[in-house]
């Protein structure tokens, strides 16, 4: 057998006699390492029964998917396992992990798993895999040994010797092992190794063989599931369980050697925490990873190792005079002079409609280097002025608005990602106030202690994106298994933050959300934010919408957003005008203030900024760093401005400055003159 891998020699043997149930698609091999999401192999069969062998496998390049198919075909025409189903499974599709590693269903008691696992030193979708492993290990409100009725598991990892250093070399499929042993699952078999610069087949080969021969005979299984835990526990790992067998282990294999003055403890535990940060924190994004390449493929300028500056098309369109974004028409913001910056590009859910293609790192713990926040801004601004000099010569480029916007003056920090995960995002915000920037900041609904902690931002946003739990975690599809209980609490702090300007971001997805009222006003009763932003949802060729949502128009079959589900203006109006009626049933004091039609976006706003029957949505930018120098406390109705009169509800301008040039696309035309409606 050849050095270096050859997969398709090793998928040759695909033929099989045994009964497969395969959620396999053959894929070709790609040349860059470019980390987008792939055609999703289809994860959607029923779950295995007992004694099936489930074959997991993550993969960005390709080789554990060939290496996964060969496992099956191995193990399908061997004998004595040829009568076990055999499934194998992408995990990086898995949209129930919990099913199979959290809470497994008695089916699946006896069940074989075996993983085929590569390493990544920088961010992949095998670290979500590992992260629920590892959070469910830690999180002591749920059984801490779900896997210990499986028949046992084996992994083998693929990794590159001549790459990484030793301790690296296929760190994750040790990972996945240490957990899985961790959470009781009895070990099959010893983890084996394939090195891709060197014999990764042959030693495929020999694990698959050794493995095999060890499960067709069920009395080595229980001899190997013995000897599992003595060689590689971890010493720093405080043990959850002090009467498990992860602490028996430890203390079976403790010498007289190994004890441990007390006063040595802490050089340990420091020298522990100082490697454990130099080796262990990574970055978010490093450079020339996949999902580097991805997110600049995309237009997003990485700064340092876990934020992104982009330029939005409002900003080109406002340098144009062609017109700003609805944050104008709402709240004065002039978008060539605002920046949109996220300082992390990593979130916690990962939302149908996500415009970032399923290639931004996800967590539900910053596990990352964490960049200081001058160095995040500066390197953020010169990105966005980098940007801004492109402009330079482009057709229609109004030479005072370009001179302008060389000073930035409203930072949304939007992007992608969740901004308030970062660390330092206090300190962040409050060196934007410095230079005189603006602050609107959106957050998820998912990190209740950061919000909490969060100072005082121009303007702050919580996206809504359904109105109960099951629709959350169908669109949001988040990562924390307690969201929403996380979602509510972040809520209540909402309402009790009576020092920001509130603002519920809701984006309507035709098919998905967009018919929930009575739901939507609930929460507004629970939160009673300041607005309520009503926007359909941006359609941007294709979003991460999976099969089988309930409702969803495109029949969810083609795994993305379709056009059909984004709404008509019209469309938006009347959810609008449902939701304001119910939220004056509810007792509430709102209405609708402002419209922006060219961006598909409404607001409503509390009455208490209607003051003698005229609307003040609009922010006085110098009043606010005014009261920020003066240190008192203050409150939204202390930095209003008043609504021009173009911007409001129901006027002619719908929402468009009169002093722009409106330039209506050729699409949208046509399907004003089509339908009378425009999207
Ligand atoms: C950006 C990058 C980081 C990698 N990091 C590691 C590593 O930390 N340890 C390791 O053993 N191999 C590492 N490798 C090698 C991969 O694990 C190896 O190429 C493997 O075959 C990839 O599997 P896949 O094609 O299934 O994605 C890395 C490869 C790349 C491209
Ligand atoms: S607020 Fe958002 S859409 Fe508007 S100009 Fe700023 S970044 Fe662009």
């Amino acid at each position: 057998m050849s050095a270096s891998p050859a997969p398709t020699e090793l998928s040759s043997t695909n033929g099989s006699a045994a009964a497969l149930t395969t959620s396999t698609t053959s894929r070709k091999t790609r040349g860059a390492k470019v980390f987008t999401r792939r055609s999703k192999i289809a994860n959607t069969q029923s779950l295995p029964t007992e004694s099936d062998i489930c074959i997991f496998y993550s993969t960005l390049t390709g080789t554990s998917e060939k290496y996964a198919l060969h496992l099956r075909s191995t193990l399908s025409q061997h004998s004595d396992l040829s009568m076990r189903r055999i499934h194998v499974q992408n995990l990086d599709y898995l949209d129930d992990l919990d099913s199979y590693f959290v809470a497994p269903a008695q089916s699946l008691y006896n069940a074989l798993y075996l993983f085929v696992i590569p390493s990544y030193a920088s961010e992949s979708p095998l670290d979500f895999f590992i992260e629920t492993l590892k959070d469910t290990y830690n999180d002591f409100r749920i059984d801490s040994r779900p896997l210990r009725n499986l028949g046992g598991y084996a992994v083998f990892g693929i990794g590159d010797r001549e790459g990484w250093d030793e301790d690296m070399y296929c760190y994750q499929a040790m990972l996945v092992d240490k957990y899985l042993r961790k959470l009781g699952a009895p070990r099959a078999f010893p983890v084996g190794t394939g090195n891709v610069k060197g014999n990764a087949n042959d030693e495929f080969e020999e694990w698959i063989s050794h493995l095999s021969d060890n499960l067709a005979d069920p009395a080595n299984v229980s001899e190997m599931v013995d000897i599992s835990d003595s060689d590689d526990e971890e010493v720093e790992e405080v043990d959850k369980d002090a009467d498990g067998a992860d602490s028996l282990n430890l203390s079976n294999t403790t010498s007289a050697k190994d004890v441990i003055d007390v006063e040595d403890m802490g050089v340990i535990i420091e020298n522990s925490r100082i490697s454990n940060e130099s080796t262990i924190k990574k970055a978010m994004v490093g450079r020339d990873t996949p999902t580097y390449n991805a997110l600049t493929k995309q237009g997003y300028t990485i700064v340092g190792s876990h934020s992104g500056v982009k330029i939005c098309r409002w900003t080109k369109s406002a340098l144009r005079g062609r017109g700003s974004c609805y944050k104008f028409a709402f709240y004065g913001i002039k978008s060539h002079l605002c920046m949109e910056t996220t300082p992390s590009l990593s979130c916690s859910n990962k939302c149908v409609f996500c415009w970032r293609h399923g290639s931004n790192p996800v967590g539900t713990t910053w596990r990352w280097q964490v960049d200081p926040p001058d160095v995040i801004l500066e390197g953020a601004l010169e990105a966005h002025y980098a940007k801004i000099k492109q402009m330079r010569g482009v057709p229609g480029v109004q030479a005072a608005r370009f001179a302008e916007a060389f000073t930035v003056r409203h930072c949304a920090l939007s992007l992608v990602g969740e901004p308030i995960f970062y660390p330092h995002i206090n300190e962040f915000v409050r060196m934007l106030h410095e230079r005189g920037i603006s602050s609107f900041l959106v957050c998820n609904a998912q990190h209740p202690e950061q919000l909490k902690t969060l100072e005082q931002v121009t303007q702050l946003y919580v996206s809504i994106d359904a109105s109960d739990k099951e629709s959350l975690r169908r669109i949001d599809r988040p990562l924390h298994r307690d969201f929403w209980e996380r979602f509510n609490r972040c809520l209540d702090i909402i309402r009790n933050k009576t020092s920001q300007r509130t603002v519920f971001r809701l984006t309507l997805v035709k098919g998905f959300n967009a018919s929930e009222v009575l739901g939507y006003a609930k929460l507004v009763a629970q939160a009673l934010p300041c607005f309520i932003e009503i926007k359909g949802v941006t359609y941007c060729g294709t979003s991460a919408a999976t099969s089988g949502q309930k409702g969803t128009t495109n029949g969810g079959s083609k795994g993305s957003l379709t056009m059909a589900n984004v709404p008509f203006y019209e469309e938006v109006r009347d959810f609008v005008l449902q939701l304001n009626a119910s939220l004056k049933d509810l007792g509430l004091d709102y209405d609708i203030a402002a419209e922006h039609a060219h961006s598909c976006c409404i607001l409503i706003a509390q009455n208490r900024f209607k003051i003698e029957g005229e609307w003040y949505t609009h922010i006085d930018y110098a009043r606010f760093f005014e009261l920020l120098r003066e240190g008192g406390e203050f409150g939204p109705m202390d930095y209003i401005a008043k609504s021009p009169s173009w911007a409001l509800f129901g006027a002619e301008q719908a929402g468009f400055n009169p002093e722009d040039e409106r330039v209506v696309s050729k699409k949208s035309k046509a399907y004003k003159i089509e339908s009378g409606r425009y999207r």
